[in-house]
């Protein structure tokens, strides 16, 4: 198989040639770090080929998720609000972010999942077992990225960013996004599936966590966002993955690694579009202060001292669009995780 060198992303007039892609079978692995490292420095996204995870279990995942929605309204009301975790439509967050979508997000760890199954499934069993198959196959495939990031990066303690969501406590989530066809498409849409007509599915924004691992199926709509500001469409690949860099991560890199701005486009007129999305996340009180290894005289560390529990609080006050990690920039007088706009649900998510 032919696979493009990591940087393929052209941006001088406009063109987008390819996304960055790396394939986990190369066996040189100072290789594969580099090229991890430089993808996630660069665009803070990349795709993964060979990745090992059976199609076996994407596939039991993916029916399953594909029943939930295929339930009457009523039903999938049972499984919610999203507040934060449970059924969501077309509410993203509580400050008022709209998408067309609907949704599904889950805490990763087996109780819960098994606590939620009967109000999701009709076959809680066998929905508890697609969650817990699947969640634990994409974040044995985070946390090999991660290790080659540790690699990558030559930080001494190789495991410490795939320690984080290794542990227990970690509070990695699995949300299911389900972006419904458009009905009655209007002839421009019909013209352009891709065009300019952007029905939001899913807002501007990065991700909070450490790392995100997405998987889609054949239906396109993920987008990212360049430095320039220009949006590039990821092709859908139901056979591989794509990995964001999440905002946790530049903390820890001192802004070495970046974070990828992305959106979902719903222009989709055919079929749904389903996206099955893993955030590799922290333990609550774990610090995600920039480590020693990224800070030096030259490299002053950007970012105030936080635990994940701060940042995760601070995310849910903002709206879906914000900068922030802004907030816990050195010299940001915004800075206000000590703060925050009161909010009913915020006991729910920081114990
Ligand atoms: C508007 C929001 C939704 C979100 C929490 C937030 O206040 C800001 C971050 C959003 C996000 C984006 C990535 C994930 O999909 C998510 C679950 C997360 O951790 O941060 C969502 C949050 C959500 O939908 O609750
Ligand atoms: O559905 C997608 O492709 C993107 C979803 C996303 O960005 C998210 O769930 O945070
Ligand atoms: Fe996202």
């Amino acid at each position: 198989m032919v696979v493009p060198s990591p940087s393929p992303i052209r941006t001088k007039k406009t063109k987008a040639v390819g996304i960055p892609t790396i394939d986990l079978s190369n066996y040189n692995r100072s290789k594969l770090s580099e090229q991890i490292v430089e993808a996630c420095e660069e665009y803070g996204f990349f795709k993964v080929v060979n990745h090992g995870i059976p199609k076996e279990v994407i596939e039991r995942m993916e029916a399953q998720g594909a029943d939930f929605f295929a339930k009457p309204a009523m039903e999938k009301q049972r499984a919610g609000p999203a507040c934060p975790f449970g059924y969501g439509c077309k509410n993203i967050g509580r400050n008022g972010d709209m998408g067309e979508l609907e949704y599904l997000l889950l805490q990763t760890d087996p109780l819960s999942v098994s606590e939620r199954s009967n109000a999701i499934s009709n076959e809680p069993t066998k929905f508890n077992c697609a969650v817990n198959d699947y969640t634990e196959a994409v974040k044995e495939l985070a946390c090999e990225i991660l290790d080659l990031v540790g690699e990558g990066l030559w930080v001494s303690d190789k495991s410490v960013f795939s320690r984080f969501i290794r542990d227990v406590q970690s509070d990695s989530i699995l949300r299911l996004n389900h972006y419904p066809a458009v009905k009655d498409p209007s002839p421009k849409q019909q013209l352009h599936p891709y065009g300019n007509n952007n029905r939001i599915g899913f807002g501007e924004h990065s991700d909070p966590q450490i790392l995100t691992i997405l998987r889609s199926n054949n239906v396109g709509g993920l987008q990212i966002s360049l430095h320039d500001g220009l949006w590039v469409p990821v092709p859908p690949d139901p056979n591989h993955f794509f990995v964001m860099v999440g905002d946790a991560l530049q903390a820890l890199t001192n802004g070495r690694l970046v974070s990828v701005r992305h959106r979902a486009l719903a222009n989709s007129v055919m079929k749904p579009r389903m996206s099955m999305v893993y955030f590799g996340a922290p333990p609550l009180n774990a610090w995600m202060s920039p480590l020693p290894e990224m800070v030096s005289p030259e490299k002053p560390s950007l970012y105030k001292p936080f635990t994940w529990g701060d940042y995760k609080k601070a995310a849910y006050t903002t709206r879906l669009g914000d900068s922030r990690l802004d907030l816990f920039k050195i010299n940001n007088n915004n800075h206000t995780c000590n703060d925050q706009i009161p909010c009913p649900c915020l006991d729910n998510l920081v114990q």
